[in-house]
């Protein structure tokens, strides 16, 4: 049977790329879409949004309504809209796709908490790219010592409101972990005036924002005489609605519980 599969903030970039997406996905279809009430989208054809044609389904308000008629919510929106989709989501049992970055760690624990009735992916970087960058980041940072210094460089489009990116924060998140260190305790993600040296064992984080730059990333191992440097471009917003389309293929017949990106590709150990 085919997946129903609705798009919360539905006229946004990725909305809008996931709505083709989905649209042109074998058992995949466009269930409904939503923007907040005052949005001058409401009532706008999601196809013609997309600019793919009519598809003879138009954008709402009432996110209730759309999680009642879907199999599978996708959201790529801001982290209070988020928090209030997942509680629909655990209110109706219907699965929910999360790519929103920007959440605080409570934010994050809130979302955990309505996994506990719905099945829910969360995922910072949904491209399957990011996904294997971050085990090769582990898997450098535990093989060099701190005389290696890490350094995440990311850059993305003039309308990213959140920094560091969430994929740079997963990336460094990663490099922690390798190092068997909590990130929070050798995050260094502002640097301005007078700062003094730099701390052995920080990571460290720079975020550039400029043009239509979709999302570049790069981790460095500094030594020494020699630099080790991996890194991840995405020249479209398509990788992360197709990882995002799969995660919710994926999700469509799991109990409830709180996925990420490494449980849908099976790249978990
Ligand atoms: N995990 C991943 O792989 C990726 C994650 N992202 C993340 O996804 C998020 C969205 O990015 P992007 O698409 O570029 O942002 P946009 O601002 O283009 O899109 C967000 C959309 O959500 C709408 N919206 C906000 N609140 C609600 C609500 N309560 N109900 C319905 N719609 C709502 C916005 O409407 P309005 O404009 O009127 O406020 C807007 O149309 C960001 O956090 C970004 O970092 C992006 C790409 C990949
Ligand atoms: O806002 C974006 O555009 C992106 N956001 C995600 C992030 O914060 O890492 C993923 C991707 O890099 C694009």
């Amino acid at each position: 049977m085919s997946s129903r599969i609705g798009i919360v903030g539905c006229a946004g970039r990725m909305g809008r790329m996931l709505t083709e997406v989905i649209n042109r996905t074998e058992g995949c279809s466009v269930s409904g879409g939503t923007e907040l009430p005052g949005s001058p989208n409401l009532g706008k054809d999601l196809g013609e949004l997309a600019g793919i044609g009519a598809l003879g389904v138009k954008v709402g308000d009432s996110a209730k309504k759309l999680f009642e008629s879907s199999d599978v919510v996708i959201d790529f929106t801001v982290p209070v809209a988020t928090l209030s989709h997942a509680k629909l989501a655990a209110e109706t049992g219907c699965a929910l796709v999360v790519g929103t970055t920007g959440m605080t760690v409570e934010q994050v624990s809130e979302l955990e908490q309505c996994a506990a009735k719905a099945p829910i992916v969360f995922a910072r970087n949904m491209s399957l790219g990011v996904n294997l960058l971050m085990t090769l980041v582990q898997q450098v940072a535990a093989a060099l010592d701190e005389d290696y210094d890490i350094e995440i460089v990311e850059m993305h489009h003039r309308h990213k409101v959140d920094a560091p990116s969430g994929t740079a924060l997963v990336l460094g998140e990663a490099a922690a972990a390798g190092r068997g260190v909590a990130l929070d305790q050798v995050a260094d993600k502002v640097r301005d005036g007078i700062v003094g040296a730099r701390k052995r064992g920080d990571i460290g984080f720079a975020t550039l924002r400029g043009g239509d730059v979709v999302g570049d990333h790069s981790v460095i191992f500094a030594a020494d005489g020699e630099r080790i440097e991996l890194g991840h471009r995405a020249s479209n917003r398509e990788v992360f609605a197709r990882g995002a389309v799969r995660a919710a293929r994926w999700l469509k017949d799991k109990p409830a519980g709180f996925y990420d990106m490494q449980d849908v590709l099976g790249l978990k150990s």
